[in-house]
């Protein structure tokens, strides 16, 4: 069993696209996204010791909230709950990523610290408790306890195997307002119990960036988009910039916003959308980055 300081990366979740089939009767919203994740990255790491503490630091720390309350924290509990004399220990997260930015920065770092408590206690990568215990700290996050690229279907729940995507350039925009997830589906109106058929297009396996990129355009889109740009407006600005910005192919919003991303042909490309987007929106956060 390792005993020094364990460390993990926590890229950030972002859905290439977002098809709301609809809602259950438990007012759930059922889903079939496309998932990738990011360079961008929170990063975690865990040392060993008695009772279970979180120290949280990094340019994002007061954005996450109080350290009680941290998805770290509530993953390890229910963890815990699930494994008999489970060591621990006192994490510490450096934040990164905005929060409440539809990418997935809480559900990341919640499945980081699992895969830390799983590789300190000897846990197997697939133990069921790691999943349950993913599940139960919110919709997010067993996508993300092996974040490679998959499709994700129910509310989070259905996990596809992983995807040999091509390395897609992007640039992520974040125009520093944040939404909150509820409030989003709420706006989206949608009568628990009217629940459309599934219209996601196939991912094949192996596939070029271009070809994946016209299949996101022609195929995908992100059915939260219309309810965050509602509430938030500056959503859709940050939309209509990345997408005047040269060699923008796509412009979408990730999860329920309000985190946008571009994608370009090349690195050269993003970069220097990034920048141009830098001086034109000084506030905002912008990041070249590759998903994969
Ligand atoms: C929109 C996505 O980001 C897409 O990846 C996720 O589905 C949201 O995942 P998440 O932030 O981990 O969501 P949770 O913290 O579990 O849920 C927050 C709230 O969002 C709503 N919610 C979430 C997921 C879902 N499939 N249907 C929903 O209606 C519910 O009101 C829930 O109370
Ligand atoms: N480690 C964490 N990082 C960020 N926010 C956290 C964290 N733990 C708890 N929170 C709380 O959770 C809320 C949602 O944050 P998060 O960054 O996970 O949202 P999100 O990016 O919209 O997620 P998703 O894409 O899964 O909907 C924040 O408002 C914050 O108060």
């Amino acid at each position: 069993m390792p005993s020094g300081v364990l460390a993990t990366r926590a890229p950030a979740k972002v859905n290439l696209t977002l098809h709301v089939l609809g809602r259950r009767p438990d007012g759930y919203h059922e889903l079939e996204s496309l998932v990738v994740f990011a360079g961008a990255a929170d990063r975690l790491e865990l040392e060993p010791g008695d009772g279970l503490s979180l120290r949280i630091e990094g340019p994002t720390a007061a954005a996450a909230g109080p350290a009680d309350d941290n998805l770290v924290l509530r993953a390890a509990r229910h963890l815990a709950e699930r494994v008999a004399f489970l060591r621990m220990g006192t994490f510490r997260l450096t934040k990164n990523l905005p929060a409440a930015a539809g990418i997935g920065g809480g559900s990341s770092d919640a499945a980081a610290a699992l895969r830390l408590l799983a590789s300190l206690n000897g846990l197997p990568a697939d133990d069921p408790r790691l999943f349950d215990a993913a599940r139960r700290t919110g919709a997010d996050v067993p996508v993300c306890l092996d974040p490679r690229a998959r499709m994700m279907r129910g509310v989070g729940e259905r996990i596809g195997p992983p995807l040999d995507l091509p390395p897609l350039f992007a640039v992520m925009v974040n125009p520093r307002v944040s939404v909150p997830t509820p409030e989003v589906f709420r706006r989206l109106g949608r009568v628990p119990g009217d629940l459309g058929p599934p219209d996601h297009p196939a991912v094949p396996g192996r596939i070029s960036a271009g070809d994946l990129v016209s299949l996101l355009v022609a195929g995908g889109r992100n059915d939260l988009e219309p309810p965050a740009i509602a509430a938030e407006p500056v959503i859709g600005t940050a939309l209509s910039r990345l997408r005047a910005l040269d060699g923008c192919r796509l412009a979408r919003m990730s999860g329920s916003g309000a985190t946008v991303f571009g994608l370009f042909d090349d690195c050269r490309a993003a970069s220097r959308a990034a920048r141009a987007l830098r001086v034109a929106e000084p506030s905002w956060w912008v990041k070249a980055t590759v998903f994969r």
